[in-house]
């Protein structure tokens, strides 16, 4: 890519595992409601390339948008508890906003950060938790139906969704990201579920470059490290964007402790 990449949400976990790994690796623009301290921001980024701004700000998005080749979209309302009217403002009418402000400027790639939650209701009584253990056979692809655990997964399924039509009407790449669960230096401690979901912070950061160097049209993919315990398949993004995770939550122990040093 060798215009301008568009980090919204630059400030949080997300935006700092990927600025922590791949941070000098391309020609940055930063996003955030909230000004990002000295630490948060890579060296190679200039000041000027630093938006402090709402994705709800039709005239500040346009104005960070413009020259811009991809967007890693993330910013947004991340709890899985959060009410409707956060979801609705942060996650939805801010989607929206950033991709019509993306189609206006001619961006080519936009990458959005889904969630786990937008499919959260497949992991029923019946097949927990079982499915959260090594060689349960149990897989999501990515082409299944949405089935939501929550409000907030209802948005992230909308935001799925907006992209699908952006991309069929307007013809901008979008791939979504079915981010797992985030953790830096270990998998969640004691927490099936969040081990079988595990993304580390490397994997993180690689697969958003992947989202901005690969040639695709409209995706669906798993965020997940290359977990032993997985009901996520990461087939797609491999052979889509060339994923190629390193970690695994296996190679911890459940109370998170690396297992060559247990
Ligand atoms: N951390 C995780 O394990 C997962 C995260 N995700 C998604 O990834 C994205 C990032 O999540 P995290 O980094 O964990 O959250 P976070 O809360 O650490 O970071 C979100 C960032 O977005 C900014 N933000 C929120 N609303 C905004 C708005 N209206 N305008 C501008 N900036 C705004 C916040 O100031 C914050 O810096 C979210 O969309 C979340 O739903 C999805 C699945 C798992
Ligand atoms: O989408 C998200 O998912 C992760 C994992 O969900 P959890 O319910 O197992 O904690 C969550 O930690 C993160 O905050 C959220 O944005």
């Amino acid at each position: 890519m060798d215009k301008p990449v568009l980090l919204t949400g630059a400030g949080g976990r997300v935006g700092q595992a990927i600025l922590g790994h791949i941070g000098d690796a391309y020609d940055w623009r930063l996003l955030d409601r909230e000004p990002l301290s000295d630490e948060k921001i890579p060296e190679s980024v200039d000041q000027t390339n630093v938006y402090v701004a709402d994705i709800t700000d039709e005239t500040a998005i346009r104005n960070a948008i413009e020259g811009v080749g991809a967007v890693i979209h993330l910013a947004g309302d991340p709890r899985p508890e959060a009410p409707w009217d956060s979801v609705l403002r942060n996650n939805i009418d801010g989607t929206q906003n950033m991709f019509e402000a993306a189609i206006d400027a001619g961006v080519e790639k936009f990458a959005f950060a889904s969630s786990n939650h937008a499919v959260g209701a497949y992991e029923t009584d019946e097949r927990t938790p079982e499915m959260y253990r090594p060689h349960h056979e149990f897989r999501l692809d990515g082409t299944e139906l949405a089935r939501p655990s929550n409000l907030y997964g209802v948005s992230k399924a909308t935001g799925e969704t907006l992209g699908r039509y952006y991309h069929d009407h307007h013809d901008i790449s979008v791939v979504n990201v079915r981010i797992g669960n985030l953790t830096q230096h270990h998998p969640p401690k004691e927490y099936e579920r969040g081990q079988a979901m595990w993304l580390s912070y490397r994997d993180c950061a690689h697969l958003f470059a992947c989202c901005i160097d690969a040639d695709y049209d409209f995706e669906i993919v798993y965020g997940i490290s290359d977990n032993d315990r997985k009901y996520y398949s990461i087939d797609r993004a491999r052979e889509v964007l060339g994923y190629d995770p390193q970690d695994n939550s296996a190679e911890f122990t459940f109370e998170g402790e690396p297992l060559d040093e247990a």
